[in-house]
């Protein structure tokens, strides 16, 4: 009589004889390797995509911007780096000069320094930038503020400033560059959003707004520029490790200054960066770069919205209690 233990081994056996003398192995063997195949091809076409590309990066001083600088200088982007602090720019020019980490043929930036909360300046880097290089391939709008405060303590005008600086300025540079792309029938635009894109958190009002509207104006850029064969990318990431608490504005428009837990324990800005690298290349049209938590809160928000709500109004109220306001 068989005793359980055989039985199991015999079934062991004809388990695996099955699979060997079957099709399954070799098809198992077949479909890793096409996925394999694939996946190779989307990186070498990722690569050939961005070398020698003319990218033009804005708030590239500092953070995710810099970080983004280095990649895609590194992968042999022709760079246009844009900030308002020409000495950095400059030193990140000679930084990356410097540095011969790289296996293919890299060329020497270009700088730009401008504010995005001017309208004029906007115009005119656009226009230098084009003359200058004669097109813009890639986009990457990357340069925003942060913000901290109650709605009833914040003046309109700290709203004004980062709804400038985070919206009105990335539609302006993207409307005086889209002409060119048109007539090329070629280019892509990046924006970089946040989470704050996709949920609203309490005490960020203007922060998160700005960042609603980017993800609406990008998503419907990517709609109506489809017939020039023009990609849109929206990044939202979570918590980056950079300055972005630390140059907040707080609700009379003076500077934050405080790097925030949650900043600190935040991504690195270089995998980060890696990121917005390969979602470029793959021509990715929405992309999280989060922890689960912002991503479930995302998923809740659209699921169970009055739930989302609760927790929201509790975090308030916890963030009041705390900081006794
Ligand atoms: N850090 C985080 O946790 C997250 C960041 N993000 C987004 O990533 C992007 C980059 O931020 P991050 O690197 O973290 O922050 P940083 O503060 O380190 O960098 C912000 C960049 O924006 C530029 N900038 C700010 N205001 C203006 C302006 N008026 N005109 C031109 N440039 C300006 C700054 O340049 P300079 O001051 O030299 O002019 C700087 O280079 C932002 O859009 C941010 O919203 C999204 C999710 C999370
Ligand atoms: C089914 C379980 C769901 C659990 C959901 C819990 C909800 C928790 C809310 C989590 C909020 C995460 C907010 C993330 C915000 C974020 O990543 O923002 C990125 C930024 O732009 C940061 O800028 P800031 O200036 O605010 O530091």
């Amino acid at each position: 009589m068989a005793t359980s233990a055989n039985r199991k081994s015999l079934l062991k056996v004809r388990a695996m004889d099955f699979i060997t003398s079957t099709a399954i192995l070799p098809l198992l063997f077949g479909c890793l390797g096409v996925f394999g195949l694939f996946r190779l091809l989307q990186w070498v076409r990722g690569k050939a995509y961005v070398r020698n590309a003319v990218v033009v990066i804005t708030g590239a001083t500092s953070g995710l911007g810099r970080e983004c600088a280095k990649v895609f200088y590194a992968a042999g982007a022709k760079l246009v780096l844009c900030g308002r602090n020409g000495e950095a720019l400059e030193e990140l020019i000679r930084e990356l000069t410097a540095s011969h980490a790289t296996k293919v043929q890299t060329h020497k930036p270009y700088m730009v320094t401008f504010d995005l909360t001017d309208p004029g300046a906007i115009v005119a880097a656009a226009a230098e930038i084009l003359q200058c290089f004669g097109c813009v391939d890639i986009l990457v709008n990357n340069a925003g503020i942060s913000y901290r405060g109650t709605i009833m303590d914040t003046t309109v005008d700290v709203d004004k400033r980062v709804m400038e600086t985070n919206y009105f300025g990335p539609v302006a540079l993207t409307k005086a560059l889209l002409p060119s792309m048109i007539k090329r029938r070629q280019g892509h635009i990046v924006a970089v959003s946040s989470i704050q894109g996709k949920i609203s958190i309490p005490f960020r009002s203007a922060y998160a707004a700005s960042k609603h509207a980017t993800q609406a104006f990008f998503d419907c850029l990517r709609a109506e520029m489809e017939q020039y064969e023009i990609e849109v990318t929206v990044i939202s990431p979570g918590y980056i490790h950079t300055n972005l608490s630390v140059n907040a504005i707080t609700a009379d428009g003076s500077r934050y200054g405080v790097t925030d837990k949650t900043t600190a324990q935040g991504r690195s800005p270089v995998e980060v960066a890696q990121d917005v690298l390969a979602a470029v290349g793959k021509k990715k049209k929405d992309v999280i770069l989060a922890d689960v938590l912002p991503s479930l809160a995302i998923y809740l928000r659209t699921l169970a919205p009055g739930l989302f709500f609760s927790l929201m109004a509790s975090r308030a109220r916890k963030e009041r209690k705390s900081k006794n306001v």
